[in-house]
């Protein structure tokens, strides 16, 4: 059994337990529940902002313990301060050290979209995303079928959603991709072996149509990288370890930022 299937496999019954504790009423009754989510595009797509997607993510199955002492309020705040276009917050507990508690501390002081980064599995999982008061969720080809990316995308979208859909390769994304979906991602690394490789956003950009956001996640640690995915057609640049690892992830963004900067004189 490979990492992605053990992490699929806590996670049914993580929400199995979850969903005895709160009920879907409980969820629907949050007033977080009814506020009017952040449309990804706005920002991703915005002068004044970055396009990079900047992650909190405390640890990981691949990189074990990248920062196990920072606080969700002060980086993401930062971040947000760096010119991130949106935030993406870990909400698995057992695999990357986050939970709903980080995103709701995230959503209270930040008015920029959030992604709820998870492993949906259940449409429970997505009716928590909002009452939490995420704007996007991320749903992985690799691990859903092409009805229940549907199902779950027309579910989002109802909820007034966006959706990032994470695929790894080509097969993924011409039987994944729906009308529910708002953005593209492809993952730099492979999930199922942990290899990172950049090329994999390359080699996809062109088979992804130009309706759906383009945005190249993993492994990016160069602002270079962004100057030469941007050329070729991504508008988001998801980062996570390249920041977390740094003492201080909000100053690091905000070097990587201006490094960037930069490179456009
Ligand atoms: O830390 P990195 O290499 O910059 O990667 C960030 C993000 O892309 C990665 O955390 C990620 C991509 N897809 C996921 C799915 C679940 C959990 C995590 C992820």
């Amino acid at each position: 059994m490979n990492i992605l299937d053990k992490i699929v496999l806590r996670k049914k019954e993580e929400v199995a337990l979850a969903k005895q504790q709160v009920s879907v009423k409980d969820l629907e009754s949050n007033p977080v529940f009814g506020r009017a989510p952040y449309h990804f595009k706005d920002f991703l797509l915005a002068e004044e902002r970055t396009g990079i997607i900047a992650e909190f993510k405390r640890k990981s199955p691949s990189k074990g313990l990248i920062n196990g002492d920072v606080s969700v309020e002060e980086v993401t705040q930062q971040y947000n301060m760096a010119g991130a276009s949106a935030l993406s917050v870990l909400t698995d507990r057992d695999f990357f050290g986050g939970s709903a508690e980080d995103l709701k501390a995230a959503r209270n002081l930040n008015n920029i979209p959030i992604l709820r980064k998870d492993f949906i599995v259940d449409e429970y999982q997505i009716l928590e995303a909002k009452s939490w008061g995420a704007d996007i969720i991320l749903l992985i080809a690799a691990i859903l079928t092409p009805q229940q990316i549907a199902a779950y995308g027309a579910l989002a979208q109802n909820l007034g959603l966006n959706v990032l859909l994470e695929v790894h390769n080509v097969e993924e994304l011409e039987r994944s991709l729906c009308p529910y979906v708002n953005a593209v991602g492809v993952n730099n690394r492979n999930l199922t072996n942990f290899t990172v490789d950049i090329r994999t956003s390359f080699d996809l950009v062109d088979k992804i149509p130009n309706d759906f956001l383009k945005i190249s996640e993993s492994a990016i640690s160069n602002p270079q990288t962004i100057k030469e995915l941007k050329e070729v057609g991504f508008q988001g640049f998801l980062i996570g370890e390249n920041f977390m690892k740094s003492e201080n992830p909000g100053e690091a963004m905000q070097e990587f930022v201006a490094h960037y900067n930069a490179l456009q004189d």
